[in-house]
């Protein structure tokens, strides 16, 4: 059974909009309440249904027992101090921010007593912002990973471990440094990676006319679908995961090195070894069925978050 009868989302975009289209799908017998901060977010939220759309923050979380935070990491802090006071006795807060520790470290002193805090992530998204991005199916067998601090009570995490299953996510439960240190390693410094390669290329394309984009072949579209991502939420994810990124970018740039100095000298050798290496770690991910893209991401582009 559903531990919860009321959901507030806060920041009503991509992920806040999939959690409630995949709430409506599951018919959870829920009410789902949501805010975000302009009037034009709101009024958008209203014409998809996304559920009771409240005009304040403190509105949206009044009588929520579960109430998840769904804006940029930078920004989970103030959107806190705004419904602390507001929060019920017993309620879980949580949130779904790409970063955990500094999220944690942030959210964690500006909780009143008696209010459950389980932080997690949902590893499921596309390059696309705003309300009208989310749909049902986005944590289809993707997993959602959970991040309590030791001291959180355990049935407060069973009961969010059973509501993000049945929006048909896997669950995991990890220590938040950890969650970090994986992160940067799958996702964040691949999209800084991304981002890098696009630039490069635009900055080339002013001296080929455009041609990069003309030609551009599978590689490099993955890389400019990755790169469209909203600045705002990667902005955040970099200034807030600084340690773990900088640590993986460090060993990136060595590798880099490495290959960049196989091919000068001709070193077939480690080139194929290095290629050989990693095709097997490509086959590994097929194989565990991991290789769940996000369906429909040849969807229309989005405006930018409105917000
Ligand atoms: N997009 C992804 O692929 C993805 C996947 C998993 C988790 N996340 C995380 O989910 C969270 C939301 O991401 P999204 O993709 O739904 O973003 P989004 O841009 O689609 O939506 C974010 C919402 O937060 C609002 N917002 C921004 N700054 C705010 C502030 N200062 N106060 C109040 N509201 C504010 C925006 O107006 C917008 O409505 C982020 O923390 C992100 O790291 C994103
Ligand atoms: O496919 C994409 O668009 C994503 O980048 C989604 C992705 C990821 O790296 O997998 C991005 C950031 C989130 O924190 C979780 C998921």
């Amino acid at each position: 059974m559903m531990a919860y009868r009321r959901v507030a989302l806060i920041g009503l975009g991509l992920i806040a909009s999939s959690i409630s289209h995949a709430i409506r799908r599951a018919g959870l017998p829920v009410t789902v309440t949501g805010h975000a901060r302009t009037g034009a977010t709101r009024e958008e939220a209203r014409r998809l249904g996304l559920g009771e759309i409240h005009d304040t923050a403190a509105g949206a979380v009044r009588g929520a027992d579960l109430v998840i935070l769904c804006v940029p990491v930078g920004a989970m802090a103030g959107v806190m101090e705004e419904i602390a006071p507001a929060l019920e006795p017993g309620a879980t807060v949580s949130d779904v921010g790409s970063v955990k520790g500094s999220v944690i470290a942030a959210i964690r002193p500006l909780l009143p007593e008696g209010v459950h805090f389980v932080p997690g992530h949902p590893l499921a998204g596309t390059e696309h912002s705003g309300p009208a991005a989310g749909f049902a199916a986005l944590f289809d067998n993707r997993w959602c990973v959970l991040t309590p601090p030791a001291d959180t009570d355990p049935r407060a995490v069973a009961a969010l471990e059973a509501f993000w299953q049945a929006l048909g996510a896997n669950v995991e439960v990890m220590d938040a440094e950890h969650h970090d240190l994986v992160l940067a390693v799958t996702s964040h410094v691949p999209h800084l990676i991304a981002y890098t390669m696009v630039g490069v290329a635009d900055d080339l394309s002013r001296v080929t006319e455009s041609e990069v984009i003309k030609y551009s072949a599978a590689g490099f579209r993955d890389f400019t679908r990755i790169a469209a991502s909203d600045p705002t939420m990667w902005r955040d994810v970099f200034l807030n995961n600084k340690e773990a990124t900088l640590d993986i970018l460090g060993r990136f740039t060595e590798e880099l090195f490495a290959l960049q100095r196989a091919i000068r000298l001709g070193d077939g050798e480690h080139l194929r070894a290095y290629f050989t290496r990693t095709r097997a770690i490509r086959r590994g991910i097929i194989d565990a069925g991991q290789d769940t893209a996000a369906p429909d991401f040849g969807r229309a582009a989005q405006p930018a978050p409105a917000g």
